[in-house]
């Protein structure tokens, strides 16, 4: 069994979670509201921006040059590849970059960047890939689960999406997470992988959270302070 294997095993039930949430449930059957969607992209856009940061700190942080060149093959997919997506859909909906790029940044972005980013920076270079492993792989785990759904491919609006995190170069994203961490597993202790499994397991329900802050459209708590 790989260090993956068991990490999949303990957040199943969070994952499976994710199928059954309305807004990823809206994306694959193609009923989601578009501006819950439009929210969303926005959303995500900034916290890609954030995410390629963790890329980077794992590049600083590398013991050798395959690790820091894999880091950086990772920030660059992301931000020529997957964020492209972003753009393209922000055209769609006549948003320019430079609106998407200073999106007001929502809390449950915030705090799921946050951590992300103050776990990369503690610890070595395991922490880096600890915290971005979810978000690769759980969004390439969603994509391959609705591209099996009837339609959800060639939706109109939402198929570029389900195209994006299943197709193959999404899929060598993820899988270059999993052998990484799988490879630095190797070397570490039992209680150093649990540490690991913690960040991942953290990370997870962060994941819910942001379905759930797209799903509401929600920013802040006090709706009245955002806008003073
Ligand atoms: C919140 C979130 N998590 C994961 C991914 C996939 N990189 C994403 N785009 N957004």
């Amino acid at each position: 069994m790989t260090f993956t294997d068991r990490l999949f095993k303990t957040v199943e039930p969070v994952w499976n979670s994710y199928l059954d949430h309305p807004f990823v449930k809206g994306i694959g059957e193609g009923t989601l509201d578009k501006e819950k969607f439009i929210h969303y992209m926005k959303q995500d856009y900034v916290y890609l921006i954030e995410y390629s940061r963790v890329f980077a700190i794992g590049s600083t942080k590398a013991n050798d040059l395959k690790t820091m060149t894999i880091f950086a093959n990772l920030l660059h997919g992301t931000m020529n590849f997957e964020m492209d997506l972003h753009r393209k859909y922000a055209e769609k909906f006549n948003i320019s970059n430079e609106e998407l790029e200073a999106t007001e940044p929502s809390a449950a972005m915030t705090a799921y960047t946050s951590y992300m980013i103050s776990q990369a920076q503690l610890g070595g270079v395991e922490n880096a890939i600890a915290a971005v492993l979810a978000c690769a792989w759980s969004y390439n785990w969603i994509g391959k689960k609705l591209a099996e759904w009837p339609g959800a491919l060639e939706h109109d609006l939402y198929g570029n999406w389900v195209q994006m995190y299943s197709s193959e170069g999404f899929t060598e994203i993820a899988e270059n997470c999993i052998d990484l961490i799988n490879d630095i597993a190797k070397d570490k202790s039992e209680h150093e992988l649990k540490r690991i499994e913690d960040i991942f397991v953290r990370t997870s329900y962060f994941e819910y959270m942001f379905w759930e802050m797209a799903e509401d459209v929600s920013m802040w708590p006090v709706k009245d302070l955002a806008k003073n």
